[in-house]
């Protein structure tokens, strides 16, 4: 897996507001927003393209759009749907499916509890979104769900992440030929005995939407 750190002043910046306890829902959903469009410009620097020709007003000339099919966004609820909007702004003519993945607090499993994605992914390139990357158990499942599908090409892009997690999910996709690319906002210390993320922002779910 490639892991890229989209290092920028303007990240980092969103990102101390994203993570400060006094910043409230409404100012945490903008910023997650704003923070994952910037995100989508790195993680979209591969995306697969096609030549097509057109004429400017001037001389004919070629020009790309996306291939097709279209690239599959993947927000893994709940937390993940607070960056969909921000990433559709990037790629607005992909396609979206969804999948429910939800870590026990106790034994930091990630249980998947929805699935509304295409049945075939054949040869699909897939973004997978998701705010944080702790233990790494739910990235891990997410990618191994959409590879078993089909799925040839994988980026997932999270707000934060963890050392403990990243190394984790090295591990565990590393029997997968595919290409699997990690971009994250900022790599933190480490998890603390809660599996949070430290310093972290807390719960990504709860901050977006409330205590549930
Ligand atoms: O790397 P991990 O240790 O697996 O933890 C990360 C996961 O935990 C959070 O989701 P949560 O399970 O809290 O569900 P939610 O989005 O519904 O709040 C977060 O959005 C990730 O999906
Ligand atoms: O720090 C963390 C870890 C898992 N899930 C979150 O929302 N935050
Ligand atoms: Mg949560």
């Amino acid at each position: 897996m490639r892991v890229h750190v989209a290092d920028h002043p303007l990240i980092a910046h969103k990102l101390t507001y994203l993570r400060d306890k006094r910043t409230d829902t409404p100012t945490f959903r903008r910023l997650a927003d704003e923070l994952v469009t910037l995100l989508a410009y790195e993680a979209t620097r591969e995306v697969r393209v096609t030549p097509f020709n057109i004429e400017t007003p001037v001389a004919p000339t070629q020009g790309i759009h996306l291939s097709s099919p279209k690239p599959l966004v993947v927000p893994i609820l709940r937390a993940g749907l607070g960056m969909l909007d921000g990433m559709m702004k990037m790629l607005p003519t992909a396609e979206v499916g969804f999948l429910g993945l939800e870590r026990n607090e106790e034994t930091l499993e990630a249980r998947t509890y929805a699935n509304r994605l295409p049945e075939d992914l054949d040869k699909r390139q897939c973004y997978v979104l998701d705010p944080m990357l702790a233990t790494g158990g739910t990235l891990s499942a997410a990618i191994r769900f959409l590879v078993d599908l089909g799925a040839d090409d994988i980026t997932a892009v999270v707000l934060l992440a963890a050392p403990e997690g990243i190394e984790r999910v090295q591990r565990e996709v590393a029997d997968i030929g595919a290409p699997i690319t990690l971009v994250t906002g900022a790599i933190d210390e480490r998890l603390n005995d809660k599996g949070y993320i430290v310093p972290g922002l807390g719960d990504a779910g709860d901050r977006l939407y409330g205590v549930v």
